[in-house]
């Protein structure tokens, strides 16, 4: 039994990243991605989307769903400001233990907490465990077919505020063509489309942000 991508990922940030520097971080995921080894993070070329999305946003209270090795966790967490926190939902234990490494070579363990279990289940939870009122961003990144479902149960679950940003990835490649009838046909929700390319390679993906009017 050899190692597992994440591991080697987590390996490739020991040895070329620098400790407490997110973004010497994020330099060594994607040439580890780019050269040696495919794995599905936002990557670079997307990833200035989201830090842009995220610069605008500038979100005191962030969520993300899908936390993998936790390379769109660092490049939320690195943009927030202090006391802004990010949580992020992760169903694999080994994928969420690899991540916790990262999140911490990083120097980012204080923005963000890892909650381990599905999203559906957790979600309804998150009120009275976290004492949140609302999220001001939300990154989809987890499974293509809980992007609709989830964004009804954040609705439901009064997580979502008048202005609150969700971020989609992929809704292009592998696709969430579910999820783009569902927010674009939606009286409740301002979307806009970034065309960019799947990560680490030449295929067409893009984000789709969509503002919760409320
Ligand atoms: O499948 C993709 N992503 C699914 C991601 C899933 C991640 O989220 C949880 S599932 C979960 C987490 C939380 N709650 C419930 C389930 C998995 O353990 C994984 O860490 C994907 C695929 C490609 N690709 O090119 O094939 C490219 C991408 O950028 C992708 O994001
Ligand atoms: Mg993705």
């Amino acid at each position: 039994t050899g190692s597992s991508r994440p591991q080697r990922i987590l390996k490739a940030v020991q040895k070329n990243a620098t400790k407490g520097d997110p973004q010497s971080v994020i330099s060594a995921i994607d040439y580890y991605c780019r050269h040696k080894e495919w794995a599905m993070n936002v990557g670079d070329d997307k990833g200035l989307i989201l830090d842009s999305v995220l610069t605008e946003v500038n979100p005191s209270m962030a969520l993300e769903l899908g936390t993998y090795c936790g390379y769109s966790s660092v490049r939320i967490a690195r943009l927030l400001s202090p006391n802004s926190k990010l949580i992020t939902v992760e169903f694999n234990p080994a994928f969420a233990a690899i991540a916790r490494q990262i999140i911490a070579y990083a120097g980012l363990q204080d923005k963000v907490t890892i909650v381990e279990g599905a999203s559906g289940d957790l979600i309804p939870k998150m009120k009275e465990r976290f004492g949140l009122k609302s999220f001001d961003f939300v990154f989809l990144d987890h499974w293509k077919d809980r992007y609709v479902p989830d964004t009804k149960l954040l609705e439901d679950c009064g997580l979502l505020r008048k202005g609150t940003v969700l971020l989609a990835d992929n809704v292009i490649c592998p696709g969430a063509p579910e999820y783009l009838k569902y927010v674009r046909n939606n009286p409740r929700y301002e979307s806009r489309y970034y065309p960019s390319v799947l990560e680490y390679t030449k295929a067409e993906d893009g984000l789709e942000k969509s503002v919760f009017l409320g």
